[in-house]
C-alpha cells in the first residue's frame, strides 16, 4: 500500500470526484458511511456518543456522521467549534442535513465545553487532513479538553492538530485519540513511535478513492501489508530439491553469546534454505551440534570470538552479527569479508558497531548489503537526528550514499532502499522487545537471500515474516511471556 502526503489526498480526492464521477458531498457520505461502518462494530448503541467538529471537511464528516449514528439509534450530541465564520460548502450541507432535534450547539469559548457522563464516546472531527498549523486559541482550548476527559476518543482520518507527513512542535495541541479511523491509505505520521500518543491503534476503512490515480501517483514511502507480503513468497516447485534453495553461511556466536548463533541459524533453517553452514569458534561446536542438527558447522581457529571465514565458494549468501563481538580479530575478519564477498550479504549487531567505530569499511560495503541496526545501532552508524522525520532523512541519505538497504528495527520496521524508498511493515507486536529477536530477523533474511530472493524483497519480505511469527507467538503466550525461540518456533510461510 501506499503512504501519500496531505497535498496528494487532497488531489486524490479531486480526481475521484471528477472521474469517477461523484459530488464531493457524496464522498463525504461515502467516509462517513465507512467510518460509522467501523464505529458500530466497535461501540454498540448503548453509548451516547459527543461529536467536536471544526468546520472544515473533517468537520462535515463530523456533522454526517452523527446524522448516520443517530438513525441508527445512538444519542448523539454533537458540539461546533465556531472559531471561524468560515465553513466549508460539504460542512454547511451537511449541517442543513442535520435533524432539527439534534442536540447540536456550537460553542466560542472552551468555557462552554459540555459535561459528558464517562460512558460517553467522544468521536474528533475538529481538524483533518487540511491543518495548515497548529491548533491555537478556542481549537486548542477544546483539544485539551477533551485530552482531560477519561472518555473514550476516536478521531475521524488523523487526530486534529496532527500532521500527516511531517513533524509538529514539542507543544502543539493534538488530540490523543483511543482509535483513529482513517480513510484509503495509513499516513506517514501512524509510523513514527513519536506520534504514538496522537494515533491510538489506528484503522483503515476504504472510501473508493481512485486506485488508477493511486497506481500513479509518486512516493517513496509504502506500507508492507498482507497482500505486499504475500506477493513476495516464491513458490516451491515439484521437482526442487534442496540444491533449488541455496547454501546461506552465518558468522555468528561469541563465548557467552552462542545463543545468538542458534536463535538465527534455527529462523534460517525454517525460512526455508536448502543448507545452512554456521561459522563459530571452538566454544561453540557443541553447542551448535547438539541444538541444530539440520545444520553443518565450520570451526574457527579461534576458542572464543570468530576470526576467519570458510572458503566462501559453496555459498550462495552470507549473515555476519549475531553475538560476535567486537574483538580485534573480528574486526579484521570482517575487513576481509567485505573485501572477498561476492554473494548478497546482510550484516547485524556487533558487526554493525565494527563499521560505526571502523567508518573506512563503510566504503568496502557491496552494493545492496542488507543492514539491520536497531536506533541505538543506527545513530551509531549516521548519527544523531532531532526526531523521527529527520532520522528517517538521514537514513534514506545513508542508503543512497553507501548504496545499502537499512532494515531500521522497531515497531513497523522501516527497510529504506538505495533509491530512497521507505517500507514500513505492518506485522510485530511490543512482545518482540526481548533479547534475540533481532538475531532471528538475521536468521530469516540471509535465508532468503541465499534462495536467490532480490535484496530489497528478502528484506521487506523477512522483516513482514519475521513479525507476523512474533504476532502468532504473541497469540499462543501472550506478548509478555515471549522469547525469541518462540518466534522461531512460530515461522509459517
Ligand atoms: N480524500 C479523503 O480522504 C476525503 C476526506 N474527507 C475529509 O476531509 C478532510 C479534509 O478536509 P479539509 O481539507 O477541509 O480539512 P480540515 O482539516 O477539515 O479543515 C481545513 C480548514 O481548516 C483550516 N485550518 C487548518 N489548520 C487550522 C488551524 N490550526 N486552526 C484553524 N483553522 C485551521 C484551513 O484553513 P486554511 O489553511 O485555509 O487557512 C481550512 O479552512 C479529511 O481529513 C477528511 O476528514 C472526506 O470528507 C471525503 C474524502
Ligand atoms: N514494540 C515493537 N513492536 C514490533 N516489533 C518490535 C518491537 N520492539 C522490538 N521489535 C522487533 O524485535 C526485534 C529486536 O531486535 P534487536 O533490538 O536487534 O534485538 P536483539 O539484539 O536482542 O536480537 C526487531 O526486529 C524489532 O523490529
Ligand atoms: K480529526
Amino acid at each position: 500500500m501506499k503512504i501519500l502526503t496531505s497535498a496528494q489526498i487532497r488531489s486524490l480526492d479531486q480526481f475521484t470526484i471528477q472521474n469517477e464521477p461523484i459530488s464531493s458531498l457524496d464522498l463525504m457520505e461515502r467516509a462517513s458511511n465507512a467510518f460509522v461502518g467501523w464505529f458500530c462494530n466497535q461501540f454498540v448503541n448503548t453509548r451516547p456518543v459527543c461529536v467536536f467538529c471544526g468546520k472544515g471537511n473533517n468537520g462535515g464528516d463530523g456533522l454526517a456522521i452523527a446524522r448516520l449514528l443517530s438513525q441508527l439509534s445512538y444519542d448523539v450530541q454533537v458540539v461546533v467549534a465556531d472559531y471561524t465564520p468560515n465553513a466549508s460548502d460539504d460542512f454547511t450541507q451537511n449541517l442543513d442535513r442535520l435533524k432539527t432535534h439534534l442536540n447540536l450547539a456550537f460553542i466560542s469559548s472552551a468555557d462552554q465545553f459540555p459535561t459528558l457522563s464517562s460512558q460517553v464516546v467522544c468521536i474528533d472531527t475538529l481538524l483533518g487532513s487540511g491543518l495548515s498549523r497548529p491548533a491555537e486559541g478556542l481549537l486548542a482550548g477544546i483539544i485539551h479538553k477533551i485530552n482531560a476527559l477519561p472518555n473514550k476518543v476516536v478521531s475521524v482520518d488523523i487526530a486534529s492538530g496532527l500532521y500527516m507527513d511531517k513533524a509538529n512542535g514539542e507543544n502543539d495541541p493534538i488530540i490523543e485519540p483511543d482509535h483513529t479511523v482513517t480513510f484509503q491509505l495509513p499516513k506517514l505520521a501512524f509510523l513514527l513511535p513519536q506520534n504514538v500518543r496522537f494515533t491510538g491503534e489506528w484503522h483503515v476503512v476504504d472510501i473508493g478513492l481512485s486506485g488508477k490515480y493511486i497506481q500513479e501517483l509518486p512516493t517513496p514511502y509504502w506500507f508492507t501489508d498482507k497482500k505486499a507480503a504475500e506477493k513476495l513468497i516464491q513458490p516451491r516447485g515439484k521437482f526442487s530439491h534442496k540444491g533449488t534453495f541455496g547454501h546461506a553461511l552465518l558468522l555468528a556466536g561469541s563465548f557467552g553469546k552462542m545463543g545468538a548463533a542458534v536463535l538465527s541459524g534455527r529462523a534460517c533453517l525454517r525460512s526455508g534454505v536448502g543448507l545452512l553452514t554456521m561459522h563459530a569458534p571452538v566454544c561453540g561446536y557443541d553447542i551448535i551440534q547438539i541444538s541444530s542438527p539440520e545444520a553443518m558447522v565450520s570451526i574457527d581457529k579461534n576458542d572464543r570470538h570468530i576470526s576467519q571465514f570458510p572458503d566462501l565458494e559453496p555459498y550462495s549468501a552470507v549473515g555476519i552479527g549475531p553475538g560476535v563481538g567486537q574483538e580485534p580479530v573480528t574486526i579484521a575478519l570482517l575487513e576481509e569479508l567485505l573485501d572477498q564477498v561476492k554473494v548478497p550479504l546482510i550484516i547485524d549487531a556487533d558487526a554493525l558497531n565494527i563499521l560505526s567505530s571502523n567508518r573506512s569499511l563503510l566504503d568496502k560495503l557491496p552494493p545492496n548489503t542488507i543492514l539491520t541496526p536497531h536506533p541505538k545501532e543506527f545513530q551509531r552508524l549516521a548519527g544523531e537526528s532531532g526526531d523521527e522525520y529527520e532520522r528517517l532523512e538521514l537514513a534514506r541519505d545513508f542508503a543512497g550514499k553507501y548504496q545499502v538497504i537499512i532494515c531500521l528495527k522497531g515497531a513497523n520496521t522501516a527497510v529504506i532502499l538505495p533509491n530512497g524508498e521507505v517500507h514500513f511493515n505492518s506485522t510485530g507486536n511490543p512482545g518482540m522487545a526481548t533479547g534475540g529477536t533481532g538475531d532471528v530477523l538475521t536468521g530469516i533474511i540471509t535465508s532468503l537471500l541465499a534462495q536467490k530472493y532480490k535484496p530489497a524483497e528478502a528484506a521487506i519480505l523477512g522483516v513482514y515474516q519475521h513479525g507476523l511469527a512474533g504476532d502468532r507467538a504473541a497469540e499462543q503466550k501472550g506478548q509478555i511471556a515471549l522469547i525469541a525461540s518462540d518466534v522461531v518456533e512460530n515461522l509459517g510461510w
